[in-house]
């Protein structure tokens, strides 16, 4: 970003210097008094992952490895929905070069969040489904507020979570747990999350939420950061290693299998619920 934006940027927030609003579709706010970067989605209604709002993802959580920050917590400008997962709009009836880059970007995404050197934690402000999941996962530490929900309900739309996705839930929840929530397709209240340990803690609101991020992140603070970040490193790079290795046949594979035509019916029979839904509120 040009300095010149920057030092704007930084008069206008008084004790939180904003890093990044370029699209908009993503802000980073760093706070001058924890050094901690939040990175909070705004794609309104739903944070569907949609090819921009995973690229701007991608820049914001580069930016933040670049600027020192502490630690990089994820949240959502909605009131109630972290994010409502890969917008479906972008596998269904997809354009054929869109879909290749949307999915090459989820891949680099996911690569960045997992694999980032800096202390992540997510404060999950609203439901959570499927890539919303992935992304929460994906973090070290998860704060949810009360009376939303998350899960990985790929099945319950006829799709299939990749490995990677798996390798996030399986980096929180103990196998036998994450197998049978996958093959149901469950989602999870906030409550029920907790018990299972899918999140650690509740908070009653999103500045709640972003407190406890802070104090997670904070237990860091006497750690040696170049001992802790390899430390997280070598616990996260077979999951990531393998993605690396994979990620041409990964992409066909999702490719191929969103093109079948049972699986674009499904898309489509889903999407229509949704809208149906949606007019009737
Ligand atoms: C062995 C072989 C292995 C092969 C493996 C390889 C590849 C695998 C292939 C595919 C894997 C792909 C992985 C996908 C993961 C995903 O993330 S799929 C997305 C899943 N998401 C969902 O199911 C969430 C659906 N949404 C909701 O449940 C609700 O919307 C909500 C989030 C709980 C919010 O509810 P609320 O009442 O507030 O809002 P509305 O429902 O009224 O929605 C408002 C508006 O937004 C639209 N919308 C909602 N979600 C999405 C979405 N995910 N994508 C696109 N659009 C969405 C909704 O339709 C409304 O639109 P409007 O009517 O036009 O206003």
């Amino acid at each position: 970003m040009m300095r010149s934006k920057v030092l704007s940027l930084v008069a206008r927030a008084a004790s939180n210097r904003m890093m990044s609003t370029a699209t908009k579709l993503t802000t980073v706010e760093v706070n001058d008094k924890t050094g901690i970067a939040t990175l909070t989605m705004n794609r309104p209604p739903v944070n569907g992952l949609n090819l921009e709002l995973l690229q701007d993802l991608k820049s914001s959580i580069d930016e933040v490895e670049g600027n020192k920050s502490r630690g990089l917590i994820l949240t959502s400008s909605s009131s109630t929905i972290f994010s409502a997962g890969l917008d479906i709009l972008e596998m269904y009836k997809p354009d054929k070069d869109r879909i290749r880059a949307f999915w090459t970007q989820l891949q680099e995404t996911w690569l960045a969040l997992y694999g980032s050197s800096v202390p992540t934690a997510a404060a999950i402000n609203g439901h959570s489904p499927a890539g919303g999941c992935l992304l929460a996962t994906s973090c070290e530490y998860r704060v949810m507020v009360p009376n939303f929900t998350i899960g990985l309900n790929e099945t319950q739309l006829g799709i299939v979570a990749p490995k990677w996705f798996m390798a996030s839930f399986l980096s929180v929840l103990p196998q036998r747990e994450a197998e049978r929530a996958l093959n149901q397709g469950r989602m999870f209240t906030t409550e029920e999350a907790l018990k299972v340990g899918l999140i650690d803690e509740t908070a009653n609101s999103k500045e709640e939420a972003i407190e406890k991020c802070v104090a997670f992140i904070g237990t860091f603070a006497k750690v040696n950061p170049l001992a802790r970040s390899l430390t997280k490193q070598q616990f996260r790079a077979a999951d990531l290693q393998q993605l690396q290795n994979e990620r041409q046949q990964d992409l066909e594979k999702f490719l191929f299998f969103v093109n079948q035509p049972a699986v674009q019916k499904g898309l489509g029979i889903y999407l229509e619920g949704l809208k149906k839904k949606a007019k009737k509120q």
